[in-house]
């Protein structure tokens, strides 16, 4: 089996994102313009270095079981070549971690990319040595989706942080995700009008914690409902934002959700009544506030308790990047 090379770096850059935006639980996805940044080097050296700083700076592991290197370790088994040698990893986090903002799919798209990304030439003859520095160094997008998805559990976000943009992901065959179907997504074009505000609180959520409430079965009236809601989000986020307040009304997740975020549902609640299309971002806690553009500084400028950190990122056009060093 071959190995990645030693002497090779790259720079990883991923987009964190919002899942669900309401009805579409586990399959719509929007990218945010907050990023996390890492540069992987590998060498002949023996053994495994990581540095963190920003967000999980001293809270995640700086071992083998720091995501991303899982992630690294997991996609080259998946692609037959033999890890490196030596490696360091480097991160600089800006995406908070078990709010709702994609983190773990940021990380773990981080990692899936940048295996790809060290073992190109390796893998596809066709490719002709080592990119120069600053080059884009080429991977597969859909590849990068599917993995990404799997290790997640859900292509809502994986999907977005590696095509950024708008994301719609479904499985060909099924409702599950396993090895022997590989994920779809469709990748949208944001409405020009609409802009994003975004409401952190302090408290963290495990999505592990957020799942393990949800019933297994809905009433067929809610599925219905939810069903007609998030066909009107795909129509009110691409073609008319006007519809944006009715297209983000759930009955899958949030209300079940609610006793593991009470101050989360209390700020949707309080925003939808003053007709902003609110939403939980992703598992929750934090709240996404989906607006249009005449609307965002209104939204930009409510009254808030001091709990709440409010961050107004872009909807990025593209995801995970990554460049020779
Ligand atoms: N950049 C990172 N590096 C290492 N580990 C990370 C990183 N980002 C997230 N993690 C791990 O993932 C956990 C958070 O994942 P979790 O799925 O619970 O929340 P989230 O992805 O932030 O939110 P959501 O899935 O609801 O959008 C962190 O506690 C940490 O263990
Ligand atoms: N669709 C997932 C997203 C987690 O970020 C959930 O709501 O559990």
């Amino acid at each position: 089996m071959n190995r990645v090379p030693a002497g090779r770096s790259v720079h990883v850059r991923v987009p964190a994102s919002s899942a669900n935006l309401g009805p579409g639980f586990d399959s719509i996805g929007l990218a945010l313009g907050l990023w996390d940044d890492y540069v992987v080097t590998t060498s002949d050296t023996p053994g495994l270095v990581i540095e963190v700083t920003g967000e999980g700076a001293g809270e995640v592991p700086t071992d083998e079981r720091h995501l991303v290197h899982a992630t690294l370790e997991h996609t080259w088994g998946v692609l037959g070549v033999e890890p490196p040698t030596g490696l360091r990893l480097e991160a600089v986090n800006g995406v908070p971690h078990s709010r709702g903002l994609g983190s773990s799919a940021t990380a773990i798209v981080a990692g899936v990319v940048a295996a790809q990304a060290l073992s190109c030439d390796v893998l596809q003859g066709a490719y002709a040595g080592w990119p120069a520095p600053g080059d884009v160094v080429p991977v597969d997008l859909g590849l990068a989706t599917h993995l990404a998805s799997l290790l997640e559990g859900h292509p809502d976000n994986a999907s977005a942080s590696v095509l950024g943009g708008l994301t719609v992901s479904w499985m060909p065959d099924g409702t599950g995700l396993d090895e022997g179907e590989r994920t779809v997504t469709a990748r949208l074009d944001l409405h020009p009008d609409v802009e994003v505000v975004v409401f952190v609180p302090e408290t963290q959520l495990a999505t592990r914690t957020a799942r393990a409430v949800l019933p297994a079965t809905v009433p067929l009236a809610s599925a219905a409902a939810g069903a007609g809601r998030a066909a009107l989000l795909v129509h009110a986020l691409t073609a008319d934002p006007a519809h944006l307040h009715a297209a983000t009304r759930d009955w899958l997740h949030q209300e079940a959700r609610r006793p593991s975020y009470p101050d989360t549902m209390e700020l949707v609640d309080l925003l939808r009544s003053q007709g902003r299309a609110a939403v939980v971002s992703g598992a929750g806690p934090s709240v996404l506030v989906l607006t249009t553009r005449d609307a965002a500084d209104d939204v930009r400028a409510g009254h808030l308790a001091s709990r709440w950190e409010r961050l107004v990122p872009t909807v990025p056009t593209h995801g995970a990047t990554v460049r020779a060093r």
